[in-house]
């Protein structure tokens, strides 16, 4: 579990092509926060995380998949100058015509009828910047989400809990993430936009699958990455039988893996979108 505040950045200079290819295979290896631009990708890990183990891994893997390691320099970058940098080149995101995402002190439009979501964001995934959070939220909107006991899993920002909220969803939440940094941002996050009944626990979903799956829910949602879905999915299908989960975190190319795995499974896929290289699928129960 990430406890320290202080980030190691890894800089890639790549074509734009293998951009999104490049953050799926470095999400595969646990890396949960990024920022692209043309023909770069920055990739942060938590200094307590990183290892010259863990830089043989990225190594190995991305040389695996691209013949060569793509050029890449290495920084320490302390938490406050991080979220300086992060916060001054965020922008309000139009998710659809009913959800927008801004963030404070920031100028802010809503189209009549849009609901606004303030996220401010620190070192926490869940900014609306990634496809993969876009993807989820569309697809929340396109579910009735009234009455549903919701189980947000990897909730980053908080991003997917509030906006259940917002879009309706009356019943208590269930958010859990395992770096404590998410947690304390999701936390401020809720309070920020008023909303309740929404409870954030430091917990692995891994580890803690148990724990979390304690209470029945009728909906969870996991935008986490593929290795970590292919290591919960039959724990949650297992004790969970019954209950939809929407998933993202994966990778177009990675569809087929997908597939197999819910039929495996027994879920039948109810709807599935996608947003660049990235996929968000709801797969429902068979029976
Ligand atoms: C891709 S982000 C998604 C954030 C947000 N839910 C969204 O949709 O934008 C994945 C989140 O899952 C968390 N995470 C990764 N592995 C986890 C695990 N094993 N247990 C709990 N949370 C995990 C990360 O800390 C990160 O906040």
């Amino acid at each position: 579990m990430a406890t320290s505040h202080d980030y190691i950045e890894l800089a890639f200079s790549l074509p734009p092509e293998l951009i999104e290819p490049c953050l799926g295979l470095l999400s595969g290896e646990g890396i949960e926060y990024f920022q692209e631009e043309q023909n770069k990708l920055y990739a942060y890990l938590p200094d307590s995380l990183w290892s010259e183990e863990k830089k043989q891994d990225i190594m190995k893997t991305l040389a695996a998949s691209f013949g060569s390691v793509p050029p890449f320099t290495l920084k320490h970058m302390a938490d406050r100058n991080w979220n300086a940098e992060w916060e001054a080149h965020l922008q309000p995101i139009e998710i659809s015509d009913r959800l927008l995402i801004v963030q404070q002190n920031k100028d802010r439009v809503p189209k009549p009828g849009q609901t606004v979501i303030e996220i401010n964001p620190k070192m926490s995934f869940g900014t609306g910047y990634h496809a993969t959070t876009r993807l989820m939220l569309r697809q929340i909107e396109n579910i009735d989400l009234e009455n549903k006991r919701i189980l947000d899993i990897g909730t980053g920002t908080g991003v997917l809990a509030i906006a259940c909220r917002k879009l309706g969803n009356n019943r208590p939440i269930r958010a859990v993430d395992n770096n404590d940094w998410a947690v304390e941002n999701a936390r401020e996050n809720i309070k920020e936009n008023l909303v309740e009944n929404i409870r954030v626990d430091m917990l692995d979903a891994e580890d803690d699958l148990d724990a979390i799956l304690e209470e029945r829910y009728d909906l969870i949602l996991a935008n986490i990455n593929r290795n970590v879905i292919d290591r919960i999915l039959p724990a949650i299908k297992n004790k969970a039988p019954d209950c939809p989960v929407l998933l993202s975190g994966i990778m177009t190319y990675d569809e087929s893996w997908l597939k197999k795995l819910l039929e495996r499974l027994e879920y039948r896929i109810a709807d599935t979108l996608y947003e660049d290289e990235w996929l968000s699928c709801l797969a429902a129960p068979s029976s």
